[in-house]
């Protein structure tokens, strides 16, 4: 958050003058200096990969359900360029600047170029400007927290208003609203699944750069929706069998991967 490719580059330089050039030490680079394509999009489209086979899940299709979305900077802005793409209708975005709003479904490419031309989504023609600090409890299917974490708590959590709740931000629920929201049976997509496009686009710029052999962009795309597609099917599964939240589940199943692998390598009791 608040870093972008240009920071990547500028770590790169200050690694490689000390311990000559090496692409690899960091991820997130342009990619003229060794970035992968796609990895500006991939955390958004993460995120859009997880709500679809969420959705999936239950029965539904991005394109019938509606968005609230907090943040509009890398994440938020290409989680809803990308919903919008599939059909899906984002009500509500804000930023720090304010938030808007159009019942209608937001036309996410203008808005786009508006935060481009004056650096916040206040003032969109075609939405309406409205309280930021209502976002949360905006009526919703989906709400997709994707600022700064700790914005769910247990003093709004009562006034969530969505079916599902996908963390595109890290921890952007606190465990006393995430027990809240189970409670009032709103499912949690948690985000260290939900948003781990960027950290897998990121492993895949890491090879790339050791193997020193760029990928297309489609193969990054479609590379990523493999990964994101099979960890839910794998997180699923777990939950099922322990009859627990996707959180839980996700915990679970790293937490039973690294253990595993330590047994194998003869560190168990
Ligand atoms: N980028 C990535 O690859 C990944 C990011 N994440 C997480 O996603 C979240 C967003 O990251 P990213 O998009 O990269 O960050 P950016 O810095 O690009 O964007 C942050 C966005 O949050 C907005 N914002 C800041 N404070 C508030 C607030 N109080 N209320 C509403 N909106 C606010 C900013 O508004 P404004 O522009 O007006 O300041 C901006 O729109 C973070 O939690 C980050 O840790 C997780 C995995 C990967
Ligand atoms: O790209 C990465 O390595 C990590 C990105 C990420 O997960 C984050 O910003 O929280």
């Amino acid at each position: 958050m608040g870093t972008n490719p240009q920071t990547m580059a500028w770590i790169l330089d200050e690694y490689s003058k000390f311990h000559g050039y090496s692409p690899a030490v960091v991820t997130g680079k342009p990619v003229d200096l060794g970035g992968s394509v796609g990895r500006e999009a991939a955390t958004g489209r993460g995120v859009v990969y997880a709500t679809e086979a969420l959705l999936k899940d239950f029965g539904k299709h991005i394109a019938d359900q509606t968005f609230v979305i907090q943040g509009f900077g890398n994440v938020g802005s290409w989680t809803a360029r990308l919903l919008c793409e599939k059909g899906g209708k984002v009500l509500v975005v804000s930023d720090a600047t304010g938030a808007v709003q159009n019942p209608c479904g937001i036309d996410v490419p203008g808005l786009i170029r508006h935060h481009q031309n004056t650096g916040g989504v206040k003032g969109f023609s075609g939405c309406i400007d409205t309280d930021p600090n209502s976002v949360l409890s905006e009526p919703c299917d989906v709400l997709i927290p994707a600022a700064i974490g700790g914005v769910l708590t247990r003093e709004n959590a009562h006034d969530v208003r969505a079916k599902f709740v996908v963390e595109a931000a890290n921890h952007p629920t606190d465990p006393d609203a995430d027990e809240i929201l189970a409670k009032r049976n709103i499912i949690v997509l948690p985000d260290v699944y939900a948003n781990a496009g960027g950290v897998t686009v990121s492993y895949f710029e890491w090879v790339q750069n050791i193997q020193g052999f760029m990928w297309e962009k489609h193969k990054v795309s479609t590379t990523l929706e493999t990964y994101m597609t099979n960890a839910y099917k794998d997180l699923k599964e777990v939950c099922k069998s322990k009859n627990c939240s996707y959180r839980m589940g996700a915990f679970c199943l790293g937490i039973d991967r690294v253990a595993r692998a330590t047994v194998l390598r003869g560190w168990g009791a």
